[in-house]
């Protein structure tokens, strides 16, 4: 039993490289487009839905609130494709990370508070808790669909792991 604590720190495109892509337009140069009308921030998040013939999909998640100190019985991850989560409205949400392999290393679990107008798109592989949202509200969400086994669970129940989180 490992009795871990976790507390959320603030994201930034540095800190949550490791685990895949900061969804913002901060320090990206946009493209003016439609006369004037638009700008264009290209680029902005890897989606990784290919693997073994995979096609990207886009579906809406209707998230409840987690209520906090909140228990992490489990995690999983997606071998064959990307995932992101983009608010569709301003909200606090978090993720809750560990990097790739056979299995979560609780040693380098991290979490991370995304502040308001900010998605994250997790890298193939990264194990992560399933989405965190702070209040009921749907998430636009842009992953993987296709042949394969494409979530690959991890029962954690027996490790004691909680998060922690002042709204
Ligand atoms: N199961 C599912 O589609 N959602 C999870 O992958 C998640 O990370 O929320
Ligand atoms: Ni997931």
């Amino acid at each position: 039993m490992s009795n871990l604590v976790i507390k959320p720190k603030a994201i930034n495109k540095e800190n949550f490289k490791k685990f895949g892509d900061m969804i913002t337009t901060d320090g990206i140069k946009p493209l003016e487009i439609n006369d004037g009308y638009a700008k264009r921030y290209d680029g902005i998040a890897n989606l990784d839905a290919r693997k073994d013939n995979g096609d990207s999909i886009i579906s809406i998640f209707s998230a409840l609130k987690r209520s906090f100190p909140m228990k992490v019985d489990m995690m999983e991850k997606h071998p064959l494709g990307s995932q992101a989560f983009i608010p569709m409205k301003e909200t606090t949400f978090l993720a809750f990370v560990a990097p790739e392999g056979d299995k979560p290393d609780l040693n380098k679990i991290e979490a991370f508070i995304i502040p308001n107008g900010i998605g994250v798109n997790y890298n193939a592989g990264i194990w992560h808790f399933p989405l965190i949202a702070t209040e009921d509200m749907n998430f636009l969400v842009v992953d993987r669909k296709g042949e394969g086994d494409n979530l690959i669970l991890h029962d954690l129940n027996k490790e004691n792991i909680t998060l922690e989180f002042q709204a």
